[in-house]
């Protein structure tokens, strides 16, 4: 660490800040970068990682594996869970001599059976590219053949499976080809397929026909979000992992705290409640100590402080935001600045009605023909699904009935903030988001 930059070296002349090749915060910045490091132990998730255990081990014994449906809200450790029992299983079947295939496979860049199916035939048979102008049936024929020349057992992961949307019928759809395919006659007796699917929508499920479900729900299992306990070690891991001079403590084998010269135990549990309290994702938990060692490292200070993280939280938040609104259209992004002046002016939860008037004007500042009620109600729908408001039926009032109410789901101001400043947004929606904030004042 002696070779750790003087900060005032030369910066306040010239504005340039010394680069740096060391850190006295960060050993390994990259431990808190996205999804770059997968978990090797999650203690946390026993219970979840037995029952894909369950699903996968029939495998071992040369019977058909079950299917499992896995749900969860984001940042649950969902993927990360079923990726580390693919490569416990992966190691185990080289040591046994198995032949069993697993093809993880991510439906979001792979939205429609056709896209799954090229995709899971480039990954077995190693092709450059995706196999392309085959028809549905064609490329069916081609997997089946496939795995009945190579034999032994095929378990497919689909990440993020709800992006799979199909117009082709049923018996065309990979959500019901795939999980039944085993005993269906299109492949040889002895050659098994199974499916593991995750989603982090609750809808997915009963917007299903009931034969896809009868095929795809043979067992389930949810990822309730983490506490804060939970978050606490998995960010006292990280920490070990990622931060100077940090090691774990520990009580009769079990990790109780964390040893360090740059956090405190304070430090990582204030980083955990704020992500508990934001739906107990894990991804934001270690995004945010992540970004409070940098933004100490930034500052060229000794350790990172409970300041740095509420400065962090901030960032964080922002980019959250930012990163759930960049999902969505420009018809759910006018439908959701509705939502927040209503928001702004304390008159929420609100009625579909009330939010399609403001939805109304807001579409016609920007030129765009507004969506009717109706229509504009599934844009809400789209916005619930990735948490960006909550909408509820509720009982209506005199005249019976249910009717919609939403409100928002994620910080008023920095939403308006992303609005009103950011790049991608100010240009469309700042005139809108100026507005809103006016009813804030
Ligand atoms: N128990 C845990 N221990 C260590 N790291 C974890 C744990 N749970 C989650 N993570 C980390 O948190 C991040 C989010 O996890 P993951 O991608 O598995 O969540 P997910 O439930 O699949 O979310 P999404 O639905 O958004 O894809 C990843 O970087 C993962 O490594």
């Amino acid at each position: 660490m002696g070779d750790f930059d003087d900060p005032d070296d030369n910066s306040d002349q010239t504005g340039l800040k010394s680069f740096s090749t060391t850190s006295t915060i960060l050993e390994d910045g990259d431990v808190f970068q996205g999804d770059k490091i997968k978990p090797e132990v999650m203690p946390e998730r026993a219970r979840e990682l037995d029952a894909i255990h369950s699903a996968i081990e029939p495998a071992g014994r040369g019977e058909n594996p079950r299917n499992l449906f896995i749900y969860g809200k984001p940042g649950q450790g969902k993927t990360a869970a079923v990726l580390l029992k693919r490569d416990q299983f992966a190691d185990f079947a080289d040591q046994e001599d198995l032949n069993v295939t697993i093809v993880y496979i991510e439906c979001n860049s792979a939205n429609k059976s056709y896209h799954v199916l090229t995709t899971a035939l480039k990954k077995l048979k190693g092709l450059d590219r995706k196999p392309r102008g085959q028809t549905l049936d064609n490329l069916y024929s081609d997997l089946f053949e496939y795995m009945n020349e190579h034999g032994g057992t095929y378990i497919y992961l689909l990440d993020e499976i709800d992006r799979i949307k199909d117009t082709s019928d049923d018996e065309l759809n990979i959500l019901y080809k795939l999980p039944r395919a085993y005993s269906s006659e299109e492949l040889d007796d002895d050659v098994g397929c199974s499916v593991i699917g995750i989603s982090n929508d609750r809808r997915f499920k009963s917007e299903l026909s009931p034969r896809i479900k009868d095929a795809l729900y043979e067992s389930e299992v949810d990822f309730p979000p983490y506490t804060v306990d939970q978050l606490t070690q998995i960010l006292y891991r990280r920490a070990a992992a990622g931060l100077h001079d940090t090691t774990l403590t520990y009580d009769d084998g079990e990790v109780v705290g964390i040893d360090s010269s740059v956090v405190t135990e304070r430090v990582v549990r204030t980083c955990a409640s704020s992500a508990e309290r934001e739906r107990g994702s894990a991804r934001q938990a270690i995004d945010l100590l992540g970004q409070a060692a940098t933004i100490a490292h930034d500052e060229r200070t000794e350790a990172v402080t409970v300041e740095h993280v509420e400065a962090a939280k901030q960032e964080v938040n922002k980019n959250y935001i930012k990163n759930m609104l960049n999902d969505h259209t420009a018809d759910d992004l006018l439908t959701l600045c509705g939502l927040l002046y209503l928001e702004a002016r304390g008159e929420t939860p609100a009625r579909t009605n009330e939010i399609h008037t403001y939805y109304s004007t807001y579409a016609k500042s920007v030129d765009e023909t507004p969506l009717v009620q109706r229509r504009m109600r599934d844009r809400l729908q789209d916005l619930k699904l990735t948490g960006v408001i909550n909408l509820e039926k509720v009982a209506g009032g005199q005249r019976g009935g249910e009717r919609w109410e939403g409100e928002l789901s994620i910080p008023l101001d920095e939403t308006i903030d992303i609005l009103l400043s950011d790049d991608s947004y100010a240009p469309r929606y700042g005139h809108i988001a100026e507005e809103i904030a006016s009813e804030l004042r």
